[in-house]
């Protein structure tokens, strides 16, 4: 009371002492409650423990067989087991290391990041980073799954809370990055409610690769290895039976993807299986480097140009209709070459030629062999720096879209499809110091992947044209008059 006047009192602010559920039941029925609680509890240590080894294979079975050992046959055989797994573990590593990397070593750093970062640190930098949330008294915090260590990255899986989104991860990356020791940080959604967070701490594709030694080889056209990827494996382009559309800024390294892909077609052009076709309508400033790689090159975005294309679309629909019933796909048995037609700059040909006629015939023709070139034997390499709508309105008919350095998030949308930016396609984010590293989507693979082309340098370039300067020749049926042709000497 205060002056007569009622004054509610101040909140009990004292925590009210929990009790245990069974301690609650009455009379001897707590007991029974308690012997039930109990074996609960067991339960659960036992479940506990079984978790921990595991996510702890080698931390709990190395010691936990040390100590049988010891137990069973003493201290001798003990050291000398421990000397002779040492050894086996020395020449695994010596004779195969990339799988002893990949199975033991890789291992052991996985469950000492997880142990030793992210475990302490994980409520912490939930809760600081306000990605833990409370509601009626209880804590709703993002729950650490699988971690997994490639060396230089940590994939750390994550199972996010109700009503959380990946966005909300993504405008973190900066602080998670910082808060776990990593350079960078890459989220990419696995499935409804859980994501995977890539810390990088050292980026594999940080030095450029030289080419390999050119040599007469056979040539997979499936499988046409043009750099490395970051897991280390080499990375692969898929010519026969798919179309490639490159893209990238100035300065992105599409120049390199190119070379690297005929680099590699070299033998195979050598030997006649393989014939390439360029546009360059840069006036030969990229295709011009090596031109002994072409049986046929046009160095513009005129009539020119436009001719050699619909004389190739008319090819295909020949071989197409030749193939019918035959043959599904191309095979070298058929004594006809591959054909590959490069396009520098591409939007300079159905984008920003002056001439709508000419554009619309361009288009046409490049559409005629992007969507029905396949079987008959043709693939289309085509580059562009501009991924606006104009340029990648018929992406979908490129099969395998590789996406080197970018401005904007939205044109990494635009060449690797929807969605895919969010499972960690970031080609925005590629640095300027490292042209030539590129995010890749192949239709029908869901993970993109990152990797690094060749640098194939001027000198490569002179020692390419000396490789192919006795290349085999093959004519076209016919030509009309005006195409500006090359053929290989
Ligand atoms: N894979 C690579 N590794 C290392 N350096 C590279 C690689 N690719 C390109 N570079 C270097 O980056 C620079 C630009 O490369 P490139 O000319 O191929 O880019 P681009 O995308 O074709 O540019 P533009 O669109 O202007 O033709 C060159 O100096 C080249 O030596």
């Amino acid at each position: 009371m205060n002056g007569g006047k009622w004054v509610d009192p101040a909140p009990f602010e004292g925590a009210r002492p929990r009790l245990p559920w069974w301690a609650l039941v009455p009379g001897k029925a707590k007991w029974l409650a308690a012997l039930v609680a109990l074996v609960w509890f067991v339960v659960l240590g036992v479940v506990r423990l079984a978790l921990v080894a595991g996510r702890y294979p080698m931390a709990v079975l190395v010691p936990a067989s040390a100590a049988w050992c010891w137990w069973r046959f003493g201290l001798s055989p003990l050291v000398l087991a421990l000397l002779s797994l040492i050894a086996a573990l020395l020449l695994w590593a010596r004779y195969d290391r990339a799988s002893f990397l990949r199975h033991g070593w890789y291992r052991l750093v996985t469950e000492w990041r997880r142990a030793t970062v992210y475990v302490p640190r994980w409520r912490s930098v939930m809760r600081l980073a306000d990605l833990a949330k409370r509601h009626r008294g209880r804590e709703y915090r993002p729950g650490l799954r699988r971690v997994r260590s490639d060396g230089w990255r940590d994939r750390v899986r994550v199972r996010m809370i109700p009503a959380q989104s990946p966005e909300v991860w993504e405008l973190r990356r900066e602080g998670l990055a910082h808060s776990f020791h990593a350079q960078s940080c890459q989220v990419r959604v696995l499935r409804p409610q859980v994501i995977e967070l890539d810390f990088v701490h050292r980026d594999p594709l940080a030095r450029p690769l030289s080419v390999p030694v050119l040599a007469d080889a056979e040539v997979d056209l499936k499988r046409v290895a043009v750099g490395r990827t970051e897991t280390g494996k080499p990375w692969r382009l898929r010519l026969l039976g798919s179309q490639v559309l490159v893209v990238g800024v100035p300065g992105a390294g599409k120049g390199s993807v190119l070379w690297s892909i005929v680099w590699q077609l070299a033998p195979a052009i050598r030997a006649g299986v393989v014939r390439l076709v360029g546009i360059d309508p840069k006036g030969g400033m990229e295709l011009g480097q090596c031109p002994d790689a072409f049986d046929r090159v046009v160095y513009d975005n005129g009539p020119e140009a436009v001719a050699l294309l619909e004389e190739m679309a008319a090819e295909v629909k020949e071989r197409a209709t030749r193939y019918r019933g035959v043959r599904r796909l191309w095979a070298r048995s058929t004594g006809e070459p591959f054909t590959v037609l490069v396009v520098d700059e591409l939007a300079d040909l159905i984008a920003y030629q002056p001439d709508k006629q000419l554009r619309e015939r361009a288009a046409r023709a490049i559409q005629t062999i992007t969507s029905q070139g396949r079987a008959p034997g043709y693939a289309v390499v085509g580059l562009v720096q501009d991924p606006r709508k104009e340029v990648v309105g018929f992406r979908h008919l490129f099969t395998t879209r590789v996406a080197l350095r970018l401005d904007e998030p939205q044109q990494v949308d635009m060449v690797l499809g929807d969605g895919v930016r969010q499972r960690g396609a970031a080609a925005h984010e590629i640095s300027e110091n490292t042209p030539g590293v590129a995010w890749v989507k192949q239709d029908g693979q869901r993970e993109p992947e990152r990797a690094r082309a060749f640098h194939v340098t001027d000198a490569d370039l002179s020692e390419l044209g000396a490789f192919l300067a006795d290349a085999e020749v093959h004519d076209f049926p016919a030509r009309p008059n005006g195409t500006e042709g090359r053929e290989a000497a």
